[in-house]
């Protein structure tokens, strides 16, 4: 029995996917503290919702998707129900194994998981790492679990809040940029519904290029850019406005505030 605790963007999702690619309902516990979320979580999934500690007490794999802000006190209110035949399985930005641990009995497994949100059309992009009291087989099970919603990986965790700051922020990234081309057709006059089709396809078109030619993306952005040509000009305007540097300083910007969310 799998408990998802905290069923707000990330966990909504998580559980949207699970659903989606073979568990049943019956399989999965959800705790979700305002009630008419819960009303309409069980109305949407057909799941059953209830408190924490019962998660705890009822299922095998706890996982937690709450702020990493509300994560600790509600680990203190489950712990005395946890014991090393759990796996905790938390996808907090920021927060460490060692945090994790250090507020659950010793020996409870941990995984520290890093998920984004298109895990809801099951391709999500999640890196996993293992924490003191975690063996092989609760990676594989966290894998098995995550990799129903998309691609796994395993990386050491002193890559974690690197991996925070590239793939779960990232679709953010990709939305305002998405964003900034529609309202930059709009304001040369186009319909704001033709803006949207233009970008959602190209931005689904070069993302299929990107996952499917096998090149890297210096090779694909020059397959674009004619010589003297229109692309040529954008790209000189975004180099002009140092994009890329901001784009390097909003990444390590990320990574920061996820180092930090651990020491605050
Ligand atoms: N959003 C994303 O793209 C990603 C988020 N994450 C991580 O996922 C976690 C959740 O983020 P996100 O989904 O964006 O945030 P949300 O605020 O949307 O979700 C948090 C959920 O936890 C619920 N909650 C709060 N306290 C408790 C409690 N004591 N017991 C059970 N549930 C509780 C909240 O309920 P209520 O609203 O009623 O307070 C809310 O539904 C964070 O730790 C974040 O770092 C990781 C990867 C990507
Ligand atoms: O913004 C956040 O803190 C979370 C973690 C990664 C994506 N969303």
């Amino acid at each position: 029995m799998i408990a998802i605790i905290g069923a707000g963007k990330m966990g909504e999702a998580l559980l949207a996917g699970l659903l989606a690619k073979g568990h049943t309902p019956e399989d999965v516990l959800v705790t979700e503290p305002r009630a008419e979320h819960a009303r309409e979580l069980r109305g949407r999934y057909g799941i059953e919702t209830v408190p924490a500690q019962d998660a705890a007490k009822r299922a095998d794999t706890l996982l937690l998707a709450l702020k990493p802000q509300d994560m600790l006190a509600l680990l203190d209110d489950i712990s005395p129900h946890l014991g090393r035949e759990h796996l905790v399985i938390s996808v907090a930005a920021g927060l460490t194994t060692v945090v994790l641990e250090s507020h659950l009995h010793p020996g409870v497994p941990v995984v520290r998981a890093m998920p984004n949100t298109p895990a809801l059309m099951g391709r999500g992009m999640t890196a996993v790492s293992g924490g003191a009291h975690t063996e092989a087989a609760h990676l594989d099970r966290a894998e098995e679990l995550l990799g129903a919603v998309g691609e796994v990986l395993r990386v050491g965790e002193q890559h974690m809040d690197t991996v925070t700051a590239i793939s779960g922020s990232g679709p953010a990234y990709f939305y305002f940029i998405a964003e900034t081309m529609i309202e930059a057709g709009v304001a040369m006059g186009m319909p704001r519904v033709t803006a949207q089709q233009l970008v959602g396809q190209t931005m689904t078109g070069a993302a299929a290029m990107l996952d499917g030619s096998g090149e890297h993306p210096v090779v694909l952005r020059e397959a674009v850019t004619s010589p003297g040509g229109t692309t040529a000009a954008a790209l000189r305007e975004l180099e002009r406005h140092g994009v890329r540097t901001a784009f390097t300083d909003a990444i390590e910007a990320a990574r920061d505030r996820s180092r930090a969310l651990s020491e605050s």
